[in-house]
């Protein structure tokens, strides 16, 4: 039997570290950085001198009649498996800079191999003589091989060279331990940890860019194969869930093994007790030795057991925290990409739960996910060790805590709901898990004094009443106390899987969403060689906020559709286009000034360069890169400065251009922490004119080529409007020699314009400067008129009202405008100057005294840093842990 067992893990050996050896070859790259002498040499000769020890000893068996021939076959195989060794480390030390965990495992392997056999060959009654000095070399060399391996490599040359982290540097042991993390634990102990302690520490695998990087990846490829395979409909999909489970094989492989270790390991402690207590009852023909081996054994078992449960739960967290890390990104891409139908059907909410809510599964429950090779293994094996010890009467005990199962599965969904109570009322919930805890305790013991009775009844072989001995007593009682596990785990495995299904599956459908045809417009990055050449070219084009393939006509010709597409033809185009024969040029340069009534589709004329729109016909070429400025400003939860900066390289004299050309300085002034506030969601909320500035300033902060502004100047006050019209926007101003088209309601700054265009009905109706468009004396020049008519009375009414109130002010600010009543432009500055946007005003002029208030409280929320609970790990918390332990 040992003999056999030996020549199977030798073999099993042999194969891993082949495997291991093409896996280094052909996937990794030499880390360059030379060898550790004082480990690998060491190493090397022991595992040499170990290798020799077992093949003398084969020789020495081959010669002895008493041993059987097969145990010789043995340690051959065994002296081949470490040569293999020996092979297998020169690699290791050239790709890898830590401990192989392949040899390391084969060193713990085959010292407890060694003890056993030495243990058997120093008792003087056991039978057959061992030659006893090649094994205890063999063993010997083994362990000095393995202090070697164990002793931290953190202050070799090679790995004080590497940028790998603690973790890549860790050993097998110190890994299974953690004591890779002690360094980090003792900072702990002498002031607070922060994010800078364990950063490039942790696993590659973890960083959340190489993680989206492949998977997405795998992802793009299953769907190309799933395109690509004749059998596949256009209705079905891959399978998201088996991509992320392919994608990670390389770390589930050892997880999942470990997960069958830790089951073998757990009921090697039934087989080593009933031998204990086999050998307590008849101790005389038995040496002492042997009784403390079988201890020894069963510590061990317990402890391998223990330490690959912790391994394996880790290593499942690793795979679940990248796999969440990943599908939020890939999430995040995904919505920048939708298409306009797309979105229309994602809701922002959606977006955030799909990261949030469905995401989050995979870090809930991926543990779970592994019990499903634990379950039925470990059912298999104490059923069978069961019927060993009871015969066909084991099922009596078996069926009882199935019988338990619905009870269990009632349980857990009463936790559930009580769980959920928690949000309504926490005294209620309080109230109800005490009660939930206890009767789960009663119905725990509830359920073995059932399955003692059926003992008592059935004990015998095949449910005949039988004699209850010590050993079928504490062994079956330990193999049903092992069998309540893996039952119980059974409803958590289910619940969790079919949870991290269901959320995989809506995650899948969000990323299988229509996306922004990229062929719809024609972009270089690069702007044309020839200045004379337009930056933005669109020639006879159409456009559509919705599918050409969603529209109803389109929906029920779905067949005809079909067929169509497989003959290569378009598909017959019947959505009704929001924008048509769209015919514009744009050169570098250019200001260009975009006007027309609400809703005629002056925003729309920009979304469709940004290629937001379908495009339904015509040609769109766009050169350069392009910043876009919506109508609603977007602010991200970060810093002013990060805001502006917006992930490019801080550059000061660059920067404070642009904080003065967006009329930024005097708000940062205010501000409490300068630049340095955090904005967005849960800072202050700056006023709509200071939003839309932060929003140009990242633009203008970008350096792009063409910059598509959508109405920026609404929001702002007259002075501001016309600071950001001299400083960034205008014909002097930051951008001038860039391409810039203003959406804008304004009048003002038309006359500065080099092109203006008319949108009525989604075309463009008139082209041409401010002086060619009033003397063509249509559109344009009634729009003008109206508006001027428009401004005047509301500028009466405000007028008015100041004058009322202070009479003195309106005279000053008007004299400093100099109001000509003819130019329509000049008034409509005094009408948004008396407008005084009232977003402007709540960040601006609100009494000093108030300002300083909210200040005050804004700093106090904002720059206050996160609340962290400090302090040493109590009494309580080693108590639980000792008897846990
Ligand atoms: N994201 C969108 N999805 C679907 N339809 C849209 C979308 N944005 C605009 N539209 C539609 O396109 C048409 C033109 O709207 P657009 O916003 O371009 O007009 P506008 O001239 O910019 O108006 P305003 O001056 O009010 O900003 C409208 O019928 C509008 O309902």
């Amino acid at each position: 039997m040992t003999s056999r067992r030996a020549s199977s893990t030798a073999t099993l050996a042999i194969a891993g570290f082949l495997i291991r050896i093409h896996f280094l070859i052909h996937h990794l790259k030499p880390h360059g950085l030379g060898r550790t002498a004082w480990i690998y040499w060491p190493t090397q000769g022991s595992m040499i001198i170990a290798a020799t020890a077992i093949w003398t000893m084969a020789y020495l068996l081959f010669s002895t009649e008493e041993i059987p021939v097969i145990f010789a076959w043995g340690c051959v195989l065994m002296g081949a498996a470490w040569i293999t060794a020996v092979i297998l480390n020169n690699y290791e030390h050239i790709f890898e800079i830590r401990s192989s965990s392949a040899i390391f495992s084969f060193y713990v392997t085959s010292i407890l191999a060694a003890v056993a056999i030495l243990q058997t060959a120093l008792d003087p009654g056991s039978g057959p003589s061992y030659p006893l000095a090649p094994l205890v070399v063999f063993a010997l060399a083994l362990s000095a091989g393995f202090i070697v391996e164990a002793w931290p490599r953190g202050n070799t040359r090679v790995q004080q060279l590497s940028s790998v982290g603690m973790y890549g540097k860790a050993n097998l042991l110190s890994r299974l331990t953690f004591w890779f993390f002690t360094p980090i634990i003792s900072i702990g102990l002498h002031r607070i940890i922060t994010a800078d302690d364990i950063k490039g520490q942790l696993p590659q695998s973890l960083a959340a860019y190489s993680g989206y990087k492949r998977l997405s990846c795998a992802w793009n490829e299953a769907l190309l194969r799933h395109r690509r395979s004749s059998t596949s409909s256009r209705e079905t999909s891959p399978s998201l869930f088996w991509t992320i489970f392919r994608n990670s094989w390389k770390m589930l492989v050892p997880v999942l093994l470990s997960r069958v270790a830790i089951v073998l390991f757990s009921y090697t402690l039934p087989v080593l007790l009933k031998e204990l207590l086999d050998y307590l009852e008849h101790h005389e023909s038995k040496p002492v030795s042997y009784g403390i081996t079988l201890a020894f054994g069963m510590f061990t078992a317990s402890l391998f057991a223990s330490l690959l449960n912790t391994y394996n739960r880790y290593q499942m967290l690793i795979i679940g925290v990248a796999s969440r890390a990943a599908l939020i990104s890939m999430i995040y891409r995904k919505a920048l990409r939708l298409s306009a139908g797309s979105r229309n059907e994602s809701s922002s909410g959606k977006i955030a739960n799909h990261m949030s809510v469905d995401a989050d599964q995979w870090w809930d429950a991926i543990v779970y996910i592994s019990m499903w090779i634990e379950i039925p293994l470990a059912l298999a094996i104490s059923m069978r060790m069961l019927y060993n010890l009871l015969g066909w009467s084991m099922l009596a005990g078996v069926l009882t805590m199935l019988s338990l199962l619905p009870l269990q599965a009632w349980q857990a969904r009463a936790f559930q709901s009580i769980q959920s109570g928690k949000l309504k009322a926490m005294d209620e919930r309080m109230r109800l898990t005490t009660e939930v805890l206890s009767s789960m305790k009663i119905v725990k013991l509830y359920g073995c004094l059932i399955t003692f009775g059926v003992y008592a009844l059935w004990g015998g072989p095949n449910f005949t009443p039988g004699t209850l001995t010590p050993q079928t007593v504490f062994v079956s009682m330990t193999l049903f106390a092992m069998l309540k596990g893996p039952i119980a785990s059974l409803s958590d495995a289910t619940t969790s899987t079919i949870g991290v299904l269901v959320a995989t599956r809506r995650i899948q459908q969000f990323l299988l969403k229509e996306e922004v045809d990229e062929a719809d417009i024609v972009r270089s990055e690069s702007l044309p060689r020839n200045p004379l050449d337009p930056v933005i070219s669109i020639n006879s084009a159409s456009f559509s906020w919705a599918s050409p393939l969603n529209s109803p006509e389109s929906r029920q010709d779905s067949n005809e559709h079909t067929a169509l597409l497989s003959a290569n033809h378009s598909p017959p185009n019947t959505t009704p286009p929001t924008l048509q024969s769209i015919q514009l040029t744009v050169h570098q340069g250019d200001l260009t000034a975009v006007v027309g009534r609400v809703g005629q589709g002056k925003s729309s004329l920009l979304s469709a360069m940004i290629g937001d729109m379908y495009k339904l016909d015509g040609l769109v070429e766009l050169h350069g890169r392009v910043a876009y400025v919506p109508q609603q400003a977007w602010i991200c939860n970060a810093t002013l400065k990060d805001n502006i900066l917006f992930g490019n390289e801080y550059d000061e004299g660059k920067y404070r251009q642009v904080l003065f050309a967006c009329g930024l300085e005097p708000d940062i002034a205010m501000l409490p922490g300068g630049d340095l506030t955090e904005i967005g969601e849960r800072g202050i909320n700056l006023s709509g004119g200071q939003k839309q500035r932060v929003s140009l300033a990242r633009a203008a902060y970008d350096d792009a080529d063409v910059y598509l502004l959508d109405d920026p100047l609404s929001a702002v006050d007259a002075h501001v409007d016309r600071h950001l019209w001299d400083n960034l926007i205008g014909p002097s101003g930051l951008l001038r020699k860039k391409a810039r088209i203003l959406v804008t309601h304004g009048t003002h700054h038309l006359r500065e314009m080099d092109q203006i265009l008319v949108v009525k009905g989604g075309s463009i109706q008139e082209r041409g400067d401010y002086s060619q468009l009033m003397s063509f004396k249509k559109d344009f020049y009634r729009l003008i008129k109206e508006y001027t008519a428009l401004e005047r009375r509301r500028s009466d009414t405000t007028i008015r009202r100041r004058q009322s109130k202070d009479v003195t002010a309106a005279q000053e600010l008007f004299a400093g405008e100099g109001i000509d009543s003819d130019d329509p432009s000049a008034e409509n500055e005094a009408t948004t100057d008396q407008d005084t946007s009232d977003d402007e005003t709540k960040g601006s002029t609100k009494p000093v005294q108030e300002q300083d208030v909210e200040m005050q409280k804004a700093k106090a929320v904002l720059i206050g840093a996160e609340k962290m609970n400090e302090g040493g790990v109590g009494f309580d918390v080693v108590l639980y842990y000792a008897k846990e332990a």
